[in-house]
């Protein structure tokens, strides 16, 4: 339970204090009138049955008045009690959503990439607003539900112990249901959640491949995956209410069955004349109304654990360790790698990687597709850890730098380009978010995307659709590197940046690339070997593995896999088709 209370509040128990305080004192309010309403019953009765002469005006007057005065205290404590449940309850989540975002920033991007988006931005959105209905409608009147009858019964028993005895009387039979059925819930709710996270997934795969599915003409009905997961996800909400629903129905039949209870034991003592009429009508009329707020609660307690498991998961990923390390990053800018050992899962992906990558120089990764040079990149920036080993910034290790620090002193332009849906000017701005319209232009130049901006209806105010889809590749690819550019890092990280460009753009990007060196660490990854063959230092990466680096010349001279690779790709670019 207090797991559960942990994970319906996203981890802050006590922000729903004040709002359950203000739900039982609205409760217990709503049972005033009814106070004066008995009182005012029990004058009419003595003056009918004869019990005293006269009528009682003056104390069903003052009934009436307090009646209102209590109704006007119901509506004080409603208020209190909304303001604090609805308005605690949105601000809660808003603040919870930016933390969230900020915790995922700051994760190793490791974490990240095993996650799938949809999935995440469910837990963002979707589990958020569950953690709002459970913390507006059911926790608050789950609490004070439970809590009212108990407050009654004490008050009740200096009254007729029996008459409070037979009321509550099949109250611990309706917790223990509540109990025993929270245990089925869980299992049922897992399998549920787990359904409407896949089909979020299967939604947003089958949007963002949209394309693949035209090109080969995949039909919906070929996208069985997410046919799957629509039926699934309606088979477990079925499921779900049809097994948890009767269980409900009997837990309040239980409760219920106080009332009856007081109206039979309440008849027999009226009779025998051991309780008066008006004490009976007093206890009809609390009966009648004890259980209010906690039959509200029941009737929304089936999505009370799906909420706890939705405050569960934003409860585990708010755990996740992120990235440590404090350190400001130093000025020099070298990156070595000594002894570097990395694997996403358990295959090693660099094995004792051991490289010098110098401030004012050009490296250059080569190698096979599937050697490790993007991971490489990845580990310089640490966007991981190392499994061993350790890679220096500046000469220090990089565990002990604070990894946003470390981030601005570089530039990454990924070969897959990401495009916000902003304007280009704004996309390029990103690089350094205080620069001018001067600047920006001068880095689009030197990314040579200027002219074709200014071709734009808009230039530089153009929209740019979702990931930069209203632009060709070598397009967002030049606005990648502008952005790069503007950002003036010490470090430039270039992951097969010039692959989409035209020859001619890519030779004119590649003394622009020359000219960037000055001053700064670049290290380029290129799949087009003439694109380095300027490079102060060539490192061949193989499965993994370093098997030999220098200079373009000497590499040839060795005649090992770089060699052949440029052999190889000097032969191929020699093809011509002919007729
Ligand atoms: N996020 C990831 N999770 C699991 N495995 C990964 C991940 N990223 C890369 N890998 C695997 O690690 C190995 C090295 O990948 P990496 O992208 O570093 O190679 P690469 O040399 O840059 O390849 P390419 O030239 O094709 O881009 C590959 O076997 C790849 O499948």
């Amino acid at each position: 339970m207090r797991n559960m209370l942990y994970n319906i509040t996203a981890g802050h128990p006590e922000k729903m204090a004040k709002p359950i305080i203000w739900a039982v004192l609205a409760n217990l309010a709503n049972m005033l009138p009814f106070g004066c309403l008995a009182w005012a019953v029990s004058l009419v009765y003595a003056y009918y049955a004869g019990e005293q002469a006269v009528l009682d005006t003056t104390g069903l007057w003052l009934a009436a008045a307090g009646m209102v005065v209590f109704l006007g205290v119901v509506y004080f404590c409603e208020q209190k009690a909304y303001r604090a449940i609805y308005r605690g309850a949105y601000e809660a989540s808003a603040a919870g959503r930016t933390n969230l975002a900020e915790h995922l920033r700051k994760l190793p991007l490791g974490f990240l990439m095993r996650k799938d988006a949809g999935e995440l931005g469910h837990t963002i959105m979707n589990d958020f607003t569950q953690i709002e209905n459970a913390s507006t409608s059911v926790l608050p009147q789950l609490v004070s539900g439970i809590l009212i009858p108990f407050f009654a019964f004490f008050g009740l028993l200096f009254w007729d112990w029996r008459m409070a005895l037979a009321m509550l009387a099949g109250f611990p039979v309706t917790i223990l249901i509540l109990w025993g059925v929270s245990r089925l819930e869980r299992k049922l709710g897992t399998s549920h959640s787990q359904a409407k996270v896949t089909l979020a997934n299967c939604l947003q795969e089958y949007l963002y491949g949209m394309k693949v599915i035209k090109a080969y003409n995949l039909r919906t009905d070929n996208f069985t995956r997410l046919e799957r997961s629509f039926y699934r996800f309606m088979k477990e909400s079925i499921r779900i209410e049809g097994v948890l629903g009767p269980f409900f129905l009997v837990a309040m039949a239980f409760m219920q069955s106080g009332v009856s209870l007081v109206t039979i034991v309440g008849v027999y003592r009226v009779l025998g004349g051991e309780m008066t009429v008006p004490l009976f009508a007093m206890f009809l009329l609390v009966g009648a109304r004890i259980f209010d707020p906690l039959s509200v609660a029941i009737m929304r307690l089936p999505s009370f654990k799906y909420d706890a498991m939705a405050g569960e998961r934003i409860v585990n990923l708010l755990a996740q360790p992120i990235m440590q390390g404090e350190q400001d990053a130093p000025h020099g800018h070298d990156i070595w790698f000594e002894e570097v050992s990395f694997g996403y899962d358990d295959t090693l992906v660099l094995d004792k990687v051991s490289v010098e990558m110098r401030e004012g120089t050009l490296t250059a990764i080569v190698g096979p597709s599937g050697s490790g040079k993007s991971t490489m990149l990845r580990l310089a920036a640490r966007f991981y850890d190392p499994l061993g080993g350790r890679v220096l910034f500046g000469g220090k290790d990089e565990r002990e730098l604070d990894p946003e620090k470390l981030l601005k002193k570089i530039s990454m332009v990924f070969q897959d380009v990401y495009l916000f849906q902003d304007t280009i000017r704004n996309n390029i701005r990103y690089g350094r978010e205080d620069a001018t319209q001067e600047e920006i232009e001068a880095a689009a130049k030197e990314a040579c995307c200027h002219d074709f901006i200014m071709k734009l209806p808009d230039g530089y105010d153009t929209m740019v659709g979702e990931g930069g889809s209203t632009l060709s590749g070598g397009e967002k690819q030049r606005i990648s590197i502008a952005r790069a550019i503007l950002k003036n890092a010490p470090v430039l990280l270039l992951d097969e940046a010039t692959s989409s460009l035209d020859p001619e753009n890519e030779a004119v990007m590649q003394q622009a690339i020359g000219r960037l060196v000055k001053g700064r660490t670049v290290i380029m990854i290129a799949h087009r070997l003439k694109t380095v063959v300027n490079a102060d230092n060539i490192i061949v990466l193989e499965e993994g593995k370093v098997v030999e680096q220098g200079r373009h010349q000497e590499l040839l001279e060795k005649g090992g896999l770089y060699a052949r690779l440029w052999e190889l790709q000097q032969r191929t670019s020699g093809w011509r088709i002919t007729a």
